[in-house]
């Protein structure tokens, strides 16, 4: 007899996690387990090892011990990829040969082995620019477009395959007001359709509501794990410095691999 599962299905699982990147430890023994349906933020200050955990989560760090799973599938190939959409914090999309936003969003259509596209894939893509706001901009070259704009083109380029599980890594950096709160209201959306997201943030900000549970790392170690509020330590005032010297595109990852930047 088929009927709904009894228990949320587990969407990511990292045990016991620990990166080194060029000699230094980074994450330090993090387990974070999220579960279908989750939005959960992660906050901690600048350098606390937020990106380079959902850069291992999604495949694109290597682990140095512990483990990660998705959807219950060790981290590799055989990870239903076509299921999680990413958003980096920051990517230079001005490298390489120039592509529109069009094909941009559209290459999120891309995934694993899958080489064309699928069919539908441009009605597909313009819908998902029109989410972001950007359908007047299809047909612009994307280092054209300015950084906000450039950010969500990454955005609608991760909606566009409407993933199970979104990772956004600090997804409106440098956005405006008003498109962080048209953002909000589309990330709305996903949640209402049982989406699952991991958004590291500086702040709570617009997405507040929306939060489910928030997790703090401080020094590569989760300090905080619960409620949709975080101890108010760990998110940082209006005005403080928040710093992002983030490098260029993160190779090697079915997500990014064929992202459209510079390919
Ligand atoms: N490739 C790398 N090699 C060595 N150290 C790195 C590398 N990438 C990041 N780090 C270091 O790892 C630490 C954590 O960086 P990470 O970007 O994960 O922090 P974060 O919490 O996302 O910070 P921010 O809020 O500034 O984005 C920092 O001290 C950073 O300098």
């Amino acid at each position: 007899m088929s009927g709904r599962p009894t228990t949320p299905e587990q969407v990511i699982e990292a045990r016991d996690l620990h990166v080194t990147l060029d000699g230094s430890r980074i994450l330090r023994g993090v387990d974070l387990s999220v579960t279908a349906g989750e939005v959960v933020a992660l906050l901690g200050a600048n350098g606390s090892g937020k990106s380079t955990l959902v850069r291992t989560l999604v495949g694109i760090l290597p682990i140095a011990s512990g483990s990660v799973t998705l959807y219950g599938t060790p981290l590799g190939r055989t990870v239903p990829w076509q299921r999680v959409g990413y958003v980096p914090q920051r990517v230079s999309a001005t490298t390489g040969v120039p592509s529109t936003a069009l094909e941009v969003v559209s290459s999120g259509l891309l995934y694993g082995r899958r080489i064309r596209m699928p069919r539908g894939a441009w009605a597909s893509a313009m819908d998902a620019l029109d989410r972001v706001g950007l359908a007047d901009r299809a047909d612009r070259a994307v280092s054209e477009l300015s950084g906000g704009q450039q950010q969500r083109v990454l955005i609608a380029r991760a909606l566009v395959r409407d993933p199970d599980l979104l990772v956004l890594d600090e997804p409106v950096a440098g956005v405006d007001q008003q498109s962080q709160e048209s953002f909000a209201v589309t990330l709305t959306g996903l949640v209402e359709l049982g989406t699952t997201i991991l958004v590291v943030l500086h702040e709570l900000g617009t997405f507040a509501p929306l939060i489910s549970r928030t997790v703090v790392l401080q020094h590569g170690r989760k300090v905080h794990d619960g409620g949709a509020l975080p101890p108010s330590a760990a998110h940082a005032t209006p005005g403080h410095d928040h710093v992002h010297p983030h490098e260029s595109p993160e190779e090697g990852s079915p997500l990014i691999h064929n992202a459209g930047f510079g390919s």
